[in-house]
């Protein structure tokens, strides 16, 4: 039986941009989700995902190989499609179909801009290979499950699962099927704190949704995705030389374009702004958006109280350096 656990992330800049090609800069946290997995001899995938609260849940392999889940009323649940393409991949990578018992739990909301679903693909490709013996590199741990993010979504950058996959600070930039992962070693400390509403849409609906107006106006919507991409390329030198007071004035104006693309909420911004007028040197949402997490540069309490005075929920969490670790394997 092996246990492994992926990283969270917030993404400093860029989010939505990156599916376009620009560079974001993200920083993984200490929040993970664990997965267990335990070889099975009867061939079966049974999956428990207790943060999705789904009872009788039935996963079968069907005769081509594919995995199946289904409720009880017979459908297919597209809230573990990011598990069962990890999966399948997975299986693609050792050549062999061995049935597994994979029990995934999350110290983070799920579908909230903190890269749950690349954290649950790292973590259980991760886990499928080590259970089986195997090992792999962590570019190609990567780059899989990179792939689970782009079948699932449509269409997916590689950040959230670079940070899954490595930890740290990274401006990443995809390059066609490739990714450029740079680490960057920052200046200063960066204060965060995290401020959470419940978000109701999912990363794949925000991305097809941009992608509309992308498609119907590109001549308005390109101008702020490559604006977006300079932000980012500032924002990382403005890391790098430690000067906060710069990555505040980026985040803010980041912050605005995402607004721009339709991405924020009233919530969202009313913590955008409470957090800002309470203090920090800058704020803005992080991830999708539709609700979800926003990130303050700040460690002032005030920030924090700000936050919660919107009913918006607190998250303290800092970096994490590893990436995905095995926490055990007996
Ligand atoms: N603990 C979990 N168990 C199973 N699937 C999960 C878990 N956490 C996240 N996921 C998958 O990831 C999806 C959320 O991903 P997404 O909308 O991209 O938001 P985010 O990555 O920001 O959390 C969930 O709907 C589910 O499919
Ligand atoms: C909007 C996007 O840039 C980030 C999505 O992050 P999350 O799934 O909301 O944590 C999409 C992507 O990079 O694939
Ligand atoms: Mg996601």
């Amino acid at each position: 039986m092996v246990t492994v656990r992926a990283p969270g992330k917030v993404i400093l800049y860029g989010e939505h941009a990156v599916v376009y090609g620009e560079p974001a800069l993200a920083m993984a946290i200490n929040k993970y989700v664990y997965v267990t997995a335990r070889a099975r001899s009867d061939g079966k995938i049974n999956i428990n995902a207790r943060d999705l609260r789904l009872a009788g849940i039935s996963v079968t392999i069907s005769e081509n190989g594919d995995i199946i889940a289904r409720t009880d009323y017979g459908a297919v649940i597209s809230a573990l499609s990011y598990v069962k393409r990890a999966v399948e991949l997975a299986m693609g990578y050792v050549d062999k179909k061995v049935g597994i018992d994979l029990e995934i739990r999350s110290e983070m909301p799920v579908g909230a801009g903190l890269g749950t679903s690349a954290a649950v693909a790292v973590a259980t490709i991760y886990a499928y290979i080590k259970e089986l013996g195997y090992d792999i590199d962590k570019r190609e741990l990567a780059r899989l499950a990179w792939q689970v993010e782009k079948d699932v979504q449509g269409s997916a950058s590689p950040t959230d699962t670079t940070m899954a996959t490595f930890g740290g600070i990274m401006f990443v930039k995809p390059e066609g099927n490739n990714a450029v992962m740079e680490p960057v070693r920052p200046g200063t400390n960066v204060p965060l704190i995290i401020g959470y509403v419940p978000r109701v849409s999912t990363t794949k609906d925000l991305v097809a949704m941009v992608r509309r107006k992308y498609e119907t106006m590109r001549d308005v919507i390109e101008p702020i995705i490559r604006s977006i991409g300079l932000i980012t390329r500032k924002g990382r030198e403005a890391l790098e030389r430690g000067d906060l007071e710069l990555m505040g004035v980026l985040m803010n104006i980041n912050h605005g374009l995402l607004d721009a693309l339709g991405v924020s909420t009233r919530q969202l911004n009313e913590m955008v702004y409470a957090a800002r007028n309470a203090g920090a040197l800058g704020s803005k949402l992080t991830g999708a958006g539709g609700g979800g997490c926003m990130i303050a540069l700040s460690d002032k309490v005030e920030v924090e109280k700000a936050i919660e005075l919107t009913g918006g929920s607190v998250l303290k969490a800092v970096l994490d350096i590893n990436g995905v670790v095995v926490v055990s394997n007996d």
